[in-house]
């Protein structure tokens, strides 16, 4: 057998955590809580409404570790981040809420709505539809799919269960054969990963070699590995206009004031 990549380790881990989740809190006792809870803050239109308004749409992540780099950031405070970012022109915020491997919590997605009125997406891994119904009661407004890790029954499946609760999702590619599954589902928002979750190489032309396969009328987010003006440039070329960012930010001691310079610096 070969060695497992981390992209396999963290399904495997995940796939454990959720079984323990089910047990503390039992889908039965779980859906009934979803009652009376307030709408989904519109995670795709405010995307394209800044995206347009302000020329870039930028979903600002919410991260302390990753497996790749370790841990980013030391002094961090999720409330003091996700204001900076909503200050400084983020159009949606991402937080990560995996704990094994990026250091992430629900509390910080919870901690960070409280501070904000910016639309969330809970940056996770999701593998059961169990996490879709948990993702609504922590008060996400848009989950992420990773088409690298599900079936395309589960695609479908998790997509229509989502967008039945209310909220928006995020289909995550990394190549061709990924976002031929991803489109079966006609999602409205499509983000390319310049990073393989695999071996953790990352090339902005993920972007740029997918973005022609993609129709019209679906939201591109590149993904991943923008840190410089050229980056931007380079993705603005390209008629990219939404862009998920964490790292860049994350490493500035001003997690806001790093956003601004590197996406509008004329302001
Ligand atoms: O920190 P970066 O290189 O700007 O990347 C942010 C985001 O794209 C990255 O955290 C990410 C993209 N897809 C994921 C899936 C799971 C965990 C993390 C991710």
């Amino acid at each position: 057998m070969s060695v497992p990549t981390v992209l396999e380790k963290i399904v495997a881990h995940k796939l454990l955590e959720v079984e323990e989740r089910k047990r503390l809190l039992p889908q039965d006792k779980l859906e009934p809580m979803l009652v009376g809870l307030p709408p989904c803050r519109g995670f795709v239109t405010q995307l394209k409404d800044r995206a347009s308004e302000l020329g870039a749409g930028i979903i600002a992540e919410v991260k302390k570790a990753s497996p790749s780099k370790g841990v980013i950031r030391e002094h961090f405070v999720p409330k003091e981040i996700a204001r900076a970012y909503e200050d400084h022109g983020a159009a949606c915020l991402s937080v990560l809420t995996d704990i094994a491997f990026f250091k992430g919590s629900d509390d910080y997605l919870k901690q960070a709505r409280e501070e904000v009125s910016l639309p969330i997406l809970r940056k996770d891994f999701v593998v059961d539809a169990y996490q879709i119904w948990e993702s609504r009661l922590l008060g996400a407004d848009c989950i992420l799919l990773i088409v690298a890790i599900l079936s395309d029954e589960q695609l479908a499946e998790f997509h229509n269960l989502a967008t039945t609760l209310g909220m928006d999702v995020l289909i995550e590619v990394h190549d061709e054969y990924e976002l031929e599954s991803a489109l079966r589902v006609n999602p409205r928002l499509v983000g390319i990963n310049n990073r393989n979750l695999h071996n953790f190489e990352t090339s902005l032309s993920t972007t740029t070699s997918l973005l022609e396969r993609i129709p019209e009328d679906c939201t591109v987010v590149t993904e991943s590995g923008i840190h410089t003006a050229e980056d931007v440039a380079l993705m603005r070329a390209n008629d990219v206009s939404a862009f998920l960012v964490g790292e860049a930010f994350m490493r500035a001691e001003n997690p806001g004031h790093q956003l601004a310079k590197l996406f509008f610096p004329a302001a």
